[in-house]
């Protein structure tokens, strides 16, 4: 990561350019390696006062916050463990900053094992659930429910462009879970096979909108239009408060070249394969693409997430219970209470 703010330990670095390359992908698995992140910093830290400490923890959640936008799970589990930082000397901020750190990732844990309990009871022997992109939140609902003796079956969305349905897919296998994997553009033909639409989320709004891998909205709208439930499976760290003052979540924008070889650009718009209109990096800045030699004409757009209206969502699974989306906001008042600020501000 460029441009990382002093006293930032290259760790910290590499961890925050997995994110950004999606080496370390999903809500759940992003918000482990922050706090895992912090916890490095404040092992390694120099710092030589309690100040300078608290700057170079700050500096490091901003480096990792800048990483990705859609998940809350990331600014959330910042949060978590900055607020945790506490001490007047160097050494008990380091090590509160620790303790901190390990219990979001054991509280994480845990919280998957209870909504995957709670999700299970959804899911009766014989079902088969269709699944979008790769949630560890809605595959734990899946192994509670094989490891109380139900058996399932699985349809499993490929999930275009980053195909990370081949990552479910393979999970399920281990389990022994039979499994179809189709395009993503089969969806509708399968659902009258599916018992239940199982997603996770990356960002839950206040509304009870999801936030999830882009497809999944589609995806609902015609699982509603058949008749199959559509079950949410979301950690309470993927509820968005700042969704409860109206605002919106960001919704990423990726490189167009998960989408579209630079050949294969040449081959539409005619000319060499040269990156010249390829804009944006992994991250959707385009500060490293040089600017288009020409105007081609062609535009290409690569969001990573989209926005399911509550109205297509039957219940949001999280480990304090289920919730029809409508309600979601009350869960969010009981644990965020008033609106907050920047993760990286008291
Ligand atoms: O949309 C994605 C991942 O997108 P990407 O691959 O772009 O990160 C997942 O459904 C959620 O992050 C939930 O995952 P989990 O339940 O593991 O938190």
């Amino acid at each position: 990561m460029e441009g990382a703010e002093p006293g930032v330990v290259p760790a910290v670095e590499s961890t925050a350019d997995d994110i950004t390359e999606m080496r370390i992908r999903g809500a759940a698995a992003i918000a482990d390696a922050a706090a895992g992140a912090l916890e490095t910093q404040a092992e390694r830290s120099t710092a030589d006062s309690p100040a300078a400490f608290e700057r170079e923890i700050h500096a490091a959640a901003e480096t990792l916050y800048e990483t990705r936008p859609t998940a809350v799970s990331l600014p959330n589990a910042l949060r978590y463990v900055l607020r945790g930082m506490d001490g007047d000397t160097v050494a008990d901020l380091r090590s509160s900053t620790i303790a901190r750190a390990q219990r979001f990732q054991r509280d994480l844990d845990q919280a998957q094992d209870r909504l995957g309990e709670i999700g299970a009871n959804r899911l009766r022997d014989g079902d088969t659930v269709m699944t979008h992109c790769h949630s560890t939140d809605a595959l734990a609902c899946v192994e509670a429910a094989l490891e109380a003796g139900k058996e399932l079956a699985a349809i499993v969305k490929e999930t275009r462009p980053r195909k990370q349905g081949h990552i479910t897919a393979r999970q399920l296998r281990e389990w022994d879970v039979p499994v179809t994997l189709i395009a993503d553009n089969a969806a509708r033909r399968y659902l009258d096979r599916a018992d239940h639409v199982l997603v996770g989320a990356d960002s839950i709004a206040a509304d009870g909108s999801v936030i999830n891998k882009i497809g999944t909205s589609g995806l609902a709208v015609n699982a509603r239009e058949r008749g199959v439930p559509v079950m949410v499976a979301a950690q309470t760290i993927k509820l968005h408060p700042d969704t409860m003052t109206g605002h919106t979540v960001e919704i990423e924008m990726r490189s167009e070249r998960e989408l579209l070889a630079d050949e294969e650009r040449a081959a539409i718009v005619g000319g060499e394969a040269t990156d010249g209109d390829a804009k944006g990096d992994a991250t959707g800045s385009d500060a490293d693409d040089p600017a288009p030699a020409t105007d081609s004409g062609l535009t290409v757009e690569n969001p990573a997430f989209d926005v399911t209206p509550p109205r297509y969502v039957d219940a949001i699974v999280t480990e304090r219970g289920q919730f029809p989306p409508e309600s979601i906001v009350t869960l969010m008042r009981e644990l965020f209470g008033e609106p907050t600020d920047d993760p990286w501000e008291d």
